[in-house]
């Protein structure tokens, strides 16, 4: 379980000064969840979900993950969580399979466990073609397959996923979502960051919309489309910001 209590993060940059990149944030997600945290570029996600994972500090406020602090008792968040964001490094020298036992015996996950597992990991994210190449070689969605891979080695509570599926084809992208419900499906809870309207649709328990920072909305999509009487997530999402204060693009898909 996640919550997310009055969070505030405060940067500086020299044309805006002081602003707020995330404005007083509050939401939970629940055991068992998929959570969607949905907002256009710079809406605030990536440094959400950064302060979650405890890689960043927030500025005023809490969040407390799998019953710890993100503060006071960041090691415990750490084993709690597998985190994936768009800078997860990997070595490139070392092979898919050789990445998961180096992040395993950091965890310190034993040797019949680790092997049993990563054989699980290799047929559940269909990599048995790349599991022994080193990663140099491999391409954009067999890397964030290796990523999300290393994230899940130790077999966390919870998933903190930065937009997992961008950039990648619609192949490669449903052996993720089919990662993310099979998650759910085991009682993990799941936060995930995207700018793909339609794939929260299809995938989300409940979503939280995010725009300049603030949470503008959570709820099922359901209750959402009741709401604001629009019938897809894209609506919805307008319905509530005010168009004409608009600086960006909405994707198509
Ligand atoms: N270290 C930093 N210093 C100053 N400003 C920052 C810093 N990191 C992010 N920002 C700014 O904070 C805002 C929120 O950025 P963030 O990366 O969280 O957005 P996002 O919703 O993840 O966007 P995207 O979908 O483009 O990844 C943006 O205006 C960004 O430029």
């Amino acid at each position: 379980m996640i919550q997310v209590i009055n969070i505030k993060k405060k940067f500086y940059d020299k044309k805006h000064g002081d602003f707020y990149a995330v404005d007083d944030a509050s939401f939970e997600v629940e055991k068992g969840e998929i959570f969607g945290l949905l907002g256009p570029n710079g809406a605030g996600k990536t440094t959400l979900l950064r302060i979650m994972a405890t890689i960043m500090e927030q500025s005023a406020g809490k969040i407390i993950v799998n019953g710890y602090d993100t503060q006071s008792q960041p090691e415990g968040v750490r084993k709690s969580i597998g985190f994936l964001s768009g800078n997860t490094k990997l070595y490139k020298k070392l092979t898919p399979v050789e990445t998961m036992r180096f992040f395993g015996k950091f965890y310190g996950i034993k040797k019949e466990i680790m092997e049993k597992r990563i054989e699980q990991i290799i047929h559940n994210l269909q990599m048995e073609d790349f599991k022994d190449r080193i990663i140099e070689k491999l391409s954009t969605g067999q890397v964030q397959k290796t990523s999300i891979a290393r994230c899940m080695i130790h077999d966390p509570e919870v998933y903190i996923l930065d937009e997992p599926t961008l950039g990648l084809d619609i192949l490669t992208s449903r052996t993720i979502i089919d990662f993310i419900k099979a998650k759910k499906e085991e009682g993990k809870t799941i936060i995930f960051s995207t700018h793909y309207m339609e794939e929260a649709d299809s995938l989300c328990d409940r979503i939280g919309l995010i725009h300049k920072g603030k949470i503008i909305e959570t709820g099922t999509i359901e209750s959402l489309k009741k709401k604001t009487g629009k019938t897809n997530i894209r609506d919805i999402f307008l319905s509530y910001i005010d168009r004409g204060d608009m600086s960006y693009e909405l994707p198509e898909n």
